[in-house]
């Protein structure tokens, strides 16, 4: 039986992750349905943090990595189906360093007027998501979604990349949805490199944050971000917490 690969949990079956080393899986919905996540978070998520409150915006939401669009997809149906009427637009912005991803996510959502996919390398330039604030008249985002991402951005950035990518989307964002993949993660994506007698993750034998990697994030973003966790819902069957901060 094949394996997750970041996880080592079973699945039916999944692309060789050799050839991901981003975790650009091309069929990374195949094996970990956007359902697993969803069934955690309540519908009325928008509404619980203030979305209909305010008159004179829409509610922007920012999906990091958001691989073929599937999650970001079925959880703006999700959280959006609870807002009869909405009294504000919701959009949201799915970006991934995968330009084929990306192309896909396109290709699969037309219908949605309301969601943008762009190709967007979050270590590289982060330019195009003022862009898009400024398009939309606002200077944040009022949720974040960063699930199932730190772990690429820490093996093949490192420590300080990882802490950065965490207080720039704190510094952009009123509310984080953050889903950090735990440490036997790190050691089975390395594993599974050497396997395929790849070179090792730059950074992986050098990482100072390791253990309870989602602690470690908590701290930084309460220390240094001006954020605070307020809310977990859970954990998904993958062992990885689903934690909700807000700006403080
Ligand atoms: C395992 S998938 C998770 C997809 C989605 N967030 C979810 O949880 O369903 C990780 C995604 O993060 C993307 N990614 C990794 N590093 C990135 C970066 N620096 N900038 C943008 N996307 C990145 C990968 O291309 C991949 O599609």
């Amino acid at each position: 039986m094949a394996t997750c690969p970041t996880c080592s949990k079973s699945v039916d079956e999944v692309e060789d992750p050799g050839a991901a080393p981003y975790g650009n899986f091309i069929n990374y919905y195949t094996f970990n349905p956007p359902e697993n996540r969803l069934s955690l978070i309540p519908a009325t998520l928008l509404r619980d943090l203030g979305h209909n409150d305010s008159r004179e915006e829409d509610t922007l939401i920012l999906d990091v990595g958001c691989n073929s669009g599937e999650l970001s997809v079925a959880f703006y149906k999700h959280v959006v189906s609870d807002l009869t009427p909405p009294r504000r637009k919701v959009h949201l912005l799915g970006f991934d360093l995968d330009e084929k991803l990306i192309r896909r996510a396109q290709q699969t959502s037309p219908e949605h007027s309301n969601i943008t996919f762009m190709h967007l390398d979050i270590t590289q330039d982060t330019k195009q998501l003022q862009d898009y604030l400024r398009q939309h008249c606002c200077t944040h985002f009022h949720l974040c979604l960063c699930l199932a991402v730190t772990v690429w951005v820490h093996l093949n950035h490192g420590d300080s990349a990882l802490l950065q990518l965490l207080s720039h989307l704190a510094s952009i964002s009123k509310h984080l949805l953050l889903e950090a993949q735990p440490w036997k993660c790190y050691r089975s994506a390395a594993r599974r490199l050497r396997k395929l007698g790849r070179s090792d993750f730059d950074h992986f034998k050098t990482l100072k944050i390791q253990g309870d990697v989602a602690i470690h994030l908590k701290e930084h973003l309460e220390k240094h971000c001006g954020m605070q966790l307020i809310q977990s819902f859970g954990s998904t069957s993958w062992d990885r917490q689903l934690l909700l901060f807000r700006r403080t």
